[in-house]
């Protein structure tokens, strides 16, 4: 992620980063010594008392939440530990063995396993995790559960969401407190059981009845706004409508709920199924009742294929709309907009001022499609993957212009910025959780974004088997640790764009194009926000087949610059700049530092209009101390960094008449 500003920036207590590390490292030796060991025995009484006690504490706010920690002169900070990742299951429900409480053994994932359980208490909700205590079927065992960051559904805790769940590949582990857990990290792992089970109809009307059953209590969720509800009492309709036996009878009854359950999917932004559903409702009949419904259908189809960005679906679900409904209006105005996303998308011309005039707090991101023409993707030696342009680009011209994967502004709900504690490197990092979480919610409700974001650059690859896999028979299959890694090496800050941001909540975002450049100390890319749109333009000409750079760090600093780039992005710059700067030696750099510190402390207290001569010779003699640290030949077209904030100004400094 793209530094944040000083003033930005979160310090914890030294005791705190203390306290923190110590409390995962004992936490980590505890597992390592009880790894293998059987569960001990749970009392329900005192385990569902205890829940229900913290549960109405954490909702009145009145108990700590452990997760918290204090940071120096500002509020507390969730603080979460990243330990070592492992998959997601990635075996279907059916294929796994049922599995009891009284097998499950310590600090072990139990893989090839399921664990069917019933929740027995109120759910405690803290910031960074949830907890309740839950059940066999028969209520003899009792244990705790938790889940950890990726804890809400559209807009609900998934544990408050229903009391039937399954746990895929149980994980048992130890809370950091030391207190035995069943613990979920990735929200695949987690079967949401809502609703009846569906038994085998044999009789039509029975089963007719069954199904509109299910729609209408779909019908009557979505009058409450419950989309949840509706979206599951829909997917129970369309259960009992596709047997055999009614299908064959009564093919429109599924049929009308998939159209319903389409409209659900797009307010639930579940944009896939929306497009699927929509297709699975249509009649293709030529009486104008059906056409009617397959002209609703592919509206819903085009609007999802839209939101997806998929503009060439999108017009042809629009077009088939208009053969059914000529002269539509909603149809007719997505049409036009789809055109100009194609042409952004071909030529990359943007209308910049109905794009700037469209924006506010309240719709904060932009309507826009992605431009990639003038670049490709290509290796880069000792870097990865990296960007390159394809043609001679001039200076101040567009190289491209990247439409967000996902935003989290600072005013939204989502946004949280914690300390991450990694086990692997013993670093403490400032990390956007809360847009790893919209992310994760994101490829969850639309697989088919899944590889666009699988494929960037990130520490934890997953393991051979489960790379690429996306999906079981029970949904779709999210790494989060890969999402975690993806994201901390991949995203921006965006910057303030409406109104402040603070330590705890910056607005970031990933980009999923974008994502492939990589950092130079002397970038050919100068960056701008459009809301979520990111522009980049050249710098100065660039040449066919050269590597594009963004400067993910700007700090003037050699040391504490280089120190940024390794912590979050986990590479040391060589870049020609680097090079010198490191040539220079520790305590010509540290002369520069104490000077620059001195120039930077000058520039902010001095006003340039009026200033003394006094004042401008002190300037002066600061910009020639600082010019003299720059060995003239090893410098000789590289910026000196140092230099610009003195320079500028001097330049703009208009000396007393
Ligand atoms: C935003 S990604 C850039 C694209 C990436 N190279 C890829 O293969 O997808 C950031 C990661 O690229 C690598 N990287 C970027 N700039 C680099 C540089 N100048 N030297 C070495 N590695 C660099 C680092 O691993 C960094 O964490």
């Amino acid at each position: 992620m793209a530094s944040q500003s000083q003033a930005n920036t979160i310090f914890l207590t030294e005791q705190e980063a203390e306290r923190i590390q110590t409390t995962v490292k004992e936490r980590a030796k505890k597992c390592s010594e009880l790894a293998g060991q059987t569960r001990e025995f749970r009392d329900a009484k005192s385990a569902i008392s205890q829940a229900t006690g913290a549960s109405l504490m954490a909702d009145m706010g009145g108990a700590p939440d452990p997760d918290m920690a204090d940071t120096q002169g500002q509020k507390a900070i969730p603080t979460i530990a990243v330990g070592q990742p492992y998959p997601p299951c990635i075996v279907s429900l059916q294929n796994l063995e049922p599995m009891k409480f009284t097998d499950l053994k310590m600090e072990t994932h139990h893989r090839g396993k399921k664990l069917i359980i019933r929740r027995a208490s109120p759910v405690v909700t803290l910031a960074a995790r949830s907890w309740t205590m839950v059940q066999d079927e028969e209520e003899k065992e009792t244990e705790r559960l938790e889940m950890c960051l990726h804890k809400a559904r559209n807009g609900e805790d998934v544990l408050e969401s229903t009391r039937k769940f399954i746990i895929k590949e149980p994980y048992f582990t130890l809370t950091d407190q030391g207190e035995p857990t069943l613990r979920i990290d990735h929200p695949s792992d987690l079967v949401v059981c809502r609703g009846e089970e569906i038994s085998d109809q044999v009789d039509a009307t029975k089963a007719e009845k069954l199904a509109t059953r299910f729609k209408n209590k779909g019908n009557s969720a979505l009058k409450e706004q419950d989309l949840p509800e509706a979206y599951a009492e829909y997917t129970q309709g369309i259960e009992v409508a596709q047997q055999d036996v009614l299908s064959s009878s009564n093919p429109d009854l599924a049929r009308d709920i998939f159209r319903n359950r389409a409209y659900i999917n797009l307010l639930l932004n579940q944009l896939d199924e929306a497009i699927t559903d929509a297709k699975a409702s249509l009649t293709q009949k030529e009486d104008e009742r059906s056409k009617s419904l397959d002209s609703k259908a592919y509206f819903r189809a085009g609007s999802a294929a839209y939101q997806l960005g998929d503009y060439a679906s999108s017009r042809f679900f629009f077009e088939s709309q208009l053969e059914l409904s000529p002269g539509d209006k909603d149809a007719t105005s997505y049409i036009r907009k789809i055109k100009s996303r194609l042409r952004e998308q071909e030529t990359g011309s943007y209308d910049y001022i109905k794009l700037r005039t469209g924006l506010s707090k309240a719709h904060p991101r932009t309507d826009a499609a992605t431009f990639i023409g003038n670049t490709e993707v290509k290796n880069s030696p000792n870097r990865g993957n990296g960007l390159y342009a394809t043609r001679a680009i001039p200076s101040g011209e567009l190289v491209l212009a990247d439409k967000a994967f996902c935003v989290v502004w600072s005013h939204e709900l989502e946004a949280m910025t914690a300390m991450t504690y990694d086990v692997r490197d013993s670093r403490i990092r400032v990390s956007p959780v809360g847009l790893a979480s919209s992310i994760v919610q994101k490829l969850l409700s639309n697989p088919s974004l899944i590889p666009r974001v699988m494929d960037k650059y990130g520490d934890w690859q997953g393991t051979d088997e489960s790379k690429g896999v996306v999906s079981t028979n029970d949904g779709p299959v999210v790494d989060v640790f890969r999402v975690q890694d993806i994201m901390s090496r991949n995203a921006f800050g965006v910057g303030a764009q409406y109104g402040e941001e603070g330590a705890r909540n910056a607005s970031t975002g990933l980009f999923t194009y974008a994502a492939y450049i990589n950092h130079s100390c002397i970038p050919n890319l100068k960056r701008e926000f459009i809301g979520d749109l990111l522009v980049l333009r050249a710098l100065r000409p660039l040449v066919e087949g050269e590597e594009i750079f963004l400067a993910y760090d700007e700090n003037p600093d050699y040391d504490a610059r280089q120190a940024a780039l390794m912590t979050t992005w986990g590479f040391e710059c060589q870049c020609k700049l680097c090079e010198a700067e490191k040539t220079d030696g520790v305590d010509v750099r540290k002369k520069r530092a104490e000077l620059v510190k001195e120039a930077e402390s000058f520039v902010e207290k001095e006003h340039r209009a009026g200033a003394k001569r006094l004042v401008l010779r002190r300037a002066q003699r600061l910009a020639k101390g600082i010019e003299e640290t720059y060995e003239k030949d090893r410098y000789d077209g590289l910026p000196k960094r140092g230099l610009e904030g003195i320079t500028s100004w001097l330049e703009r400094a208009k000396p007393r008449a």
